[in-house]
C-alpha cells in the first residue's frame, strides 16, 4: 500500500491505544488520538494496566515523568500486549538526562518485546551508548540522525525512530528519511510523545505491512497535518489548536501532494 493512503485504514478501525505516557502531555496525547480517528485510553494503576492492555489495539510506552509503581504498571501492561501480539511503542523520554532514568529505559528494553523506539536524536543517541547531550526532555544533537538510527538499531536489536527536522526510521534492513514537519512543533510540549502514540496507530491498523514503513506513514501524515496548521497559525497557541483540525482533515491527497520521503534499501556489511 502507498503511504499516503495509510491514514485511511487508521480512520477506518479506530483503533483503542492504551498510554501510559507523562503527566506532561495527557491531555493533547488524547485529543491527538481522537483528531486522527483513535481512540484514547490513559491507564497507570498497576491493578489495572494488564486488563486494560488485553482491551488496546496497540500499547504506548513513554517514561515522560516516571514513578516506581509507574514503571511496574508498563512492564505488567507490556507483557500482556507481547502475548497479545499487539503492537508497543517506547517512547523513552529524556534518558540520559538522570542514571534512574536510565534504568528504567534498560529494564523495559529487556523485560517488553517493544515494535519500535521512537526518540528524538539525543534520546535515541543515549539509549545506543552513543555520545549525546541530554539536559531535561531536549537534546542538542551531536550526530546526524541517520548515523544514530544505523547504530541504534544494531545496539538494541529492534526498529527506529529518530525524529527531527528530517526523521529516519529503520529496521537495520531498509531505512526511510522523512523531511515533512514544521519548527512550531518544536516550540509545543509533548508533539514527539503525541507521535509515538499515533505510530501505535499506524502499526495497529497495519499489522500485514512493515512495523518501518507504517512508521513511516505515521510520522509522513503528521509532518503534512503540520504543514497545514503552520498556514492557520500566528505562533505556539494558535498552531496548538490548528494542529488537532489538520490531524482529523487532513487527507490522503494532502499528504500525497506534499510527501518528502526517501526510501534506501541497507546492504548487507
Ligand atoms: N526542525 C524541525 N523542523 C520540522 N519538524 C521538526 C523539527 N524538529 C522536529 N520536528 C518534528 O516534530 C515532531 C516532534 O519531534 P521532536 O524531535 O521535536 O520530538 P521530542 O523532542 O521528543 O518532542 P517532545 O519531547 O516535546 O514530545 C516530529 O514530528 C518531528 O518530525
Ligand atoms: C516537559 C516534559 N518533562 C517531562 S516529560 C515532558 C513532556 C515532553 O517530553
Ligand atoms: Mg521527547
Amino acid at each position: 500500500m502507498k503511504i499516503p493512503m495509510m491514514i485511511d485504514a487508521v480512520r477506518n478501525k479506530n483503533p483503542l491505544i492504551h498510554n501510559i505516557t507523562n503527566q506532561v502531555v495527557v491531555n493533547f496525547t488524547a485529543n491527538g488520538l481522537y483528531a486522527l480517528g483513535a481512540s484514547p485510553v490513559m491507564a497507570n494503576a498497576v491493578e489495572e494496566t494488564a486488563d486494560m492492555a488485553r482491551n488496546a489495539d496497540a500499547l504506548l510506552l513513554n517514561i515522560g515523568t516516571l514513578t516506581s509503581d509507574q514503571v511496574e504498571a508498563m512492564i505488567e501492561a507490556g507483557k500482556v500486549a507481547n502475548e497479545k501480539g499487539i503492537p508497543v511503542v517506547f517512547d523513552p523520554v529524556g534518558v540520559g538526562a538522570t542514571p534512574y532514568r536510565n534504568q528504567v529505559a534498560a529494564k523495559i528494553l529487556e523485560e517488553v518485546n517493544v515494535s519500535i523506539v521512537r526518540g528524538n536524536a539525543g534520546e535515541v543517541s543515549q539509549l545506543a551508548g552513543l555520545e549525546a547531550e541530554v539536559r531535561g526532555v531536549d537534546a542538542s544533537g551531536i550526530t546526524e540522525g541517520k548515523a544514530i538510527a544505523r547504530h541504534a538499531v544494531e545496539a538494541l536489536g529492534v526498529p527506529v525512530l529518530v525524529t527531527g527536522k528530517t526523521d529516519v526510521i529503520t529496521d537495520g534492513k531498509q531505512l526511510f528519511e522523512a523531511s515533512n514537519g514544521s519548527s512550531l512543533l518544536t516550540k509545543v510540549t509533548g508533539t514527539g510523545c503525541l507521535l509515538g502514540s499515533v505510530v501505535a496507530a499506524f502499526l495497529a491498523s497495519h499489522p500485514d505491512e512493515a512495523v518501518v514503513k507504517a512508521a513511516t506513514a505515521a510520522v509522513t501524515f503528521y509532518n503534512v497535518a503540520a504543514e497545514q496548521a503552520t498556514e492557520h497559525a500566528n505562533g505556539p497557541g494558535s498552531f496548538q489548536m490548528a494542529f488537532l483540525d489538520a490531524l482529523a482533515e487532513t487527507t490522503n491527497r494532502t499528504v500525497s501532494a506534499n510527501v518528502n520521503i526517501k526510501h534506501h534499501i541497507l546492504s548487507e556489511e
